[in-house]
């Protein structure tokens, strides 16, 4: 019998708020963040194999590991200890079309990571609920337990501690992709460095920004868009300062470094303004490339069966 391959769509995600706090002794940052999944998406396919083999397509595949320390394979190893499996003979080939940029504070490799869970967990029938895999998540990342949730999330501890958050309405958004990416542990120092010399500002409280979501009025969230390590992001990477520039004067309600960057994400009135903005954005020559995207979008979830009506996303090229 010809074993049945799984595919998982999953999302990308923005941080809409994102407060850091000091350095823990373990290393990471306390943190405070509002999450929304993009529809941003990468694909992971899972099937049985008597090789063990990682392939990798799309968007920035050049600089995706295809070996051991790809975040997948990681979830791979993982899972298969678990579930009393060899690690080093799982039985499984990945396949992973990447359409969230590589190292761009999108959350790519988390991503994968969690379709990767997903998909095992129905090729080895394992039959592991949400909770359960979002324990193993963890583990693998900070950012992992959100890419298995999607949606929009309060996020606290490393941001792996999740709580729904009600978002009125879809969000519409224009995504500039950066030439190179940003290594997340670089940008986190840069912000110890930063305000061990100058006491950075930080974000305020994240109530207001809450209830701007609830109300889905995308004038009302533009104005409470925070994030910490935006400045750090900005100071490894200062062209990021003409590219945010750039979109609020290309008509977006307001800009924000996406995480640990150098992806800026800019906030759209609405989806025919998003297309305008993009356009403009991209003739600005401040960027590599730039999408345009909705949020909130689901987290991972299989999707063998309904390949036909993928939706493809607009895309300008810059
Ligand atoms: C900044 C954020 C915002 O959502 O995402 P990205 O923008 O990179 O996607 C996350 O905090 C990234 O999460 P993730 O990429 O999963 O990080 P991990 O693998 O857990 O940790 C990588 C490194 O980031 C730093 N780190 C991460 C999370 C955290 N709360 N404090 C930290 O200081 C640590 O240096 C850690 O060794
Ligand atoms: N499956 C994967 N997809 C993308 N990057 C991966 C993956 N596995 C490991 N990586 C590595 O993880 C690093 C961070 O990439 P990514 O998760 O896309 O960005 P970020 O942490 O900024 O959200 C990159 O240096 C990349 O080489």
């Amino acid at each position: 019998m010809v074993p049945t391959p799984i595919t998982v769509r999953v999302p990308a995600k923005v941080n809409l708020h994102l407060a850091v706090g000091d350095a823990r002794p373990d290393g990471y940052h306390e943190l405070v963040t509002v999450f929304q999944a993009l529809s941003l998406t990468d694909e992971v396919t899972v099937v049985p194999a008597d090789e063990p083999t990682i392939e990798v397509h799309g968007e920035g595949a050049d600089s995706v590991p295809t070996g051991p320390s790809n975040l997948a394979w990681k979830a791979v190893r993982l899972l298969a200890e678990r579930s009393d499996r060899d690690p080093e003979e799982p039985g499984v080939a990945l396949t992973i079309n990447k359409g969230i940029p590589v190292a761009g504070g999108m959350a790519g490799g988390s991503a994968d990571a969690a379709a990767t869970l997903l998909a095992l967990n129905a090729v080895w029938r394992l039959e592991m609920g949400r909770d359960e895999l979002g324990a193993l998540a963890a583990e693998l990342g900070s950012d992992v337990p959100f890419s298995l949730q999607g949606g929009t999330a309060l996020g606290t501890g490393r941001g792996e501690r999740l709580v729904p958050v009600l978002a009125r309405h879809t969000f519409h958004w224009v995504i500039a992709l950066d030439k190179r990416g940003l290594e997340t542990p670089a940008v986190y120092g840069e912000l110890d460095r930063l305000r061990g010399e100058s006491g950075q500002s930080r974000v305020g409280e994240v109530e207001p920004l809450l209830e701007a979501l609830a109300s889905g009025d995308p004038r009302q969230l533009a104005l409470l868009l925070g994030n910490d390590l935006q400045a750090s992001a900005v100071s490894l990477r200062p062209g990021l300062r003409r590219t945010l520039r750039a979109g609020v004067q290309a008509g977006a309600l307001a800009g924000i470094v996406s995480g640990s960057g150098p992806t800026c994400a800019f906030l759209c009135t609405d989806g025919e303004a998003a297309v305008r903005v993009a356009a403009e954005l991209s003739g600005a020559g401040v960027c590599r490339t730039v999408r345009v995207a909705q949020g909130p979008v689901p987290g991972a979830r299989v999707v063998s069966d309904d390949r036909a009506d993928k939706p493809t996303p607009p895309q300008v090229h810059a």
